[in-house]
């Protein structure tokens, strides 16, 4: 079975992002493994680390290793990416020539309470996706905006139509996965 790793660039408790993956993994087929990973206790990325890494990337970069397949979901924070999630990329990115991501089939949903759905964060992580190596479902997109009407105060997705695209999101990005996983 597909083991599908959940990266969400929201730090934030009851996140609309979250809720946003949560709608994509409900697609994914029945008995699918789905790990959510954790990148809020990630200190920031310096170059001088790789000598000497903190545990927290070790275990960090082994769980992104351990994983077939990625959903990414963001939010958008100032017209790109929290820097949260930039520097989780970043971390199992490294030390150079050991890039983690490489190779992982991806998914990429952006989110945000506007209209403007997180369109300039989504293509910035594509844009990182692509040096990283890694093949990214192009259809379809996921652009979801003004996602405070369509989800609770806990961040779950309640309108029926997004919960229905983003399920089949997932079921279209579990056959784009299953070209890549052995
Ligand atoms: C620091 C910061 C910057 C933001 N910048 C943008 C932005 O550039 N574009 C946008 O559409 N929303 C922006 N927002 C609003 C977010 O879209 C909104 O907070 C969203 O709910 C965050 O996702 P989450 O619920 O997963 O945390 C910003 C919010 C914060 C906290």
């Amino acid at each position: 079975m597909t083991k599908y790793g959940v990266v969400v660039g929201s730090t934030r408790k009851n996140s609309y992002s979250e809720g946003v993956a949560k709608a994509i993994v409900a697609g994914l087929p029945e008995g699918s493994e789905v790990n959510y990973l954790n990148i809020a206790d990630l200190p920031l990325y310096n170059q001088d680390l790789d000598a000497n890494s903190p545990a927290v990337y070790d275990e960090f970069r082994a769980a992104v290793q351990a994983q077939d397949a990625f959903i990414f979901v963001t939010p958008e924070h100032n017209r790109n990416i929290p820097a949260a999630l930039k520097n989780a990329l970043d971390v199992a990115s490294r030390p150079w020539g050991q890039n983690s991501w490489a190779g992982k089939p991806a998914l990429v949903a952006s989110q945000s309470i506007s209209g403007i759905s997180g369109v300039l964060a989504h293509h910035s992580l594509r844009q990182t996706l692509v040096f990283l190596d890694m093949p990214t479902m192009q259809q379809p997109e996921l652009y979801i905006g003004n996602t405070m009407q369509l989800a609770d105060e806990e961040g779950n997705i309640t309108n029926e139509g997004t919960k229905e695209f983003l399920a089949g999101a997932g079921k279209s990005f579990s056959e784009f996965a299953a070209k890549f996983v052995d």
